[in-house]
């Protein structure tokens, strides 16, 4: 059994439950959504710690925006439980004035400017009183949109609506800002401001859910991640554990070559790397056993941290 696979059937409920003491800002249970004969997301289990950057990851239709969808109360489930903010069932609504969320296609009037959008948004938020200019001008600068502020929105580019969205999820502070697929279409400096807003979200105590296909990015950003694969939860948990007990063992050895060899012919998945071995998925005993037998000198065995990109590759390979 691979490391990954002792997490993933061994800590019973996702995500993050690892992550702090207190209440989770999420809580799915036994989450199912059906489009006829389409299962979208597949009985979800995850918990959303507070205070947590938590990256939601998985292949084209694996279920994200779905799972998201059904989070926000933009659709129901078909089956299992949402707790949001510490409320459920009737009362999900509740908690959304304190949630933020960056959804695909926000509804802004094309033919009134980002500022005006804005304004709009901000009048519906029960929390905003008084000249909403203030925080509409402050959501602008945040999110770098000051200068195409007065302009329509019809003529805004891709960058510059996501800008918007992610500005409207700003308005005021929130518990929990939900952000599916923010970087879709931001040029780099774009990439940068979204990660330094939820940075600062994060230095806030705002718990943050980020869907993306950017594994960099994630995992720069995140604290925790949950992988959907087919609408079922592959893994999840704190990043820096799992990346910690994923990685490759690296192992020196008197003759890196005879090494490789005896490896190979014992089944180990193993290559060559700065004239040290590495070795995937396998139990550190295993592979010195298998090196001593076959009269090899070991010298030292480590653990390599795995980037994200490998953990990712690597189950949604194995689920394929
Ligand atoms: N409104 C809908 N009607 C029918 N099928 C849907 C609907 N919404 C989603 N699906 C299907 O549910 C599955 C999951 O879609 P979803 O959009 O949640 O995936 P995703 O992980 O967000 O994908 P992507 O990374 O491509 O954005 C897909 O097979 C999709 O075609």
């Amino acid at each position: 059994m691979s490391v990954a696979e002792e997490i993933r059937t061994s800590g019973g409920r996702g995500a993050a439950s690892s992550g702090t003491d207190s209440e989770p800002a999420a809580r799915l249970r036994d989450l199912r959504k059906t489009y006829g004969s389409v299962t979208a997301v597949d009985g979800v289990d995850l918990d959303l710690p507070a205070g947590a950057v938590v990256g939601l990851l998985g292949p084209n239709g694996s279920g994200k925006t779905t799972l998201i969808r059904m989070l926000l109360g933009l659709t129901s489930p078909t089956a299992g439980r949402v707790e949001l903010l510490g409320r459920d069932g009737t009362e999900l609504e509740k908690a959304l004035p304190d949630v933020g969320a960056l959804v695909e296609g926000p509804g802004f009037h094309p033919f009134l400017s980002g500022r005006d959008n804005l304004l709009r948004a901000a009048a519906c938020e029960p929390r905003l009183e008084g000249d909403l200019r203030a925080p509409v001008d402050a959501a602008l600068e945040r999110v770098g949109l000051t200068e195409a502020a007065r302009r329509r929105y019809r003529g805004y580019s891709l960058g510059m609506k996501q800008r918007l969205g992610l500005a409207a999820a700003l308005l005021v502070p929130r518990r929990l800002v939900v952000l599916d697929e923010p970087t879709n279409g931001l040029d780099p400096a774009g990439t940068r401001d979204v990660r330094r807003v939820i940075a600062e979200l994060h230095e806030a105590g705002t718990t943050v859910l980020l869907s993306s296909h950017l594994l960099a990015e994630v995992e720069a950003v995140c604290t925790h991640v949950a992988v959907l694969a087919r609408g079922s939860l592959l893994i999840s948990g704190e990043l820096s554990r799992l990346l910690a007990s994923d990685g490759e063992l690296a192992v020196t050895v008197d003759d890196p070559a005879r090494g490789l060899a005896a490896l190979r012919a014992e089944g180990f998945r193993a290559y060559l790397r700065d004239d040290a071995l590495a070795v995937t998925e396998v139990d550190p005993p295993a592979v010195v056993a298998a090196l001593v037998h076959a009269g090899i000198g070991v010298w030292e065995v480590s653990r390599r941290r795995a980037h994200l990109e490998e953990l990712f590759a690597r189950l949604t390979e194995e689920d394929a």
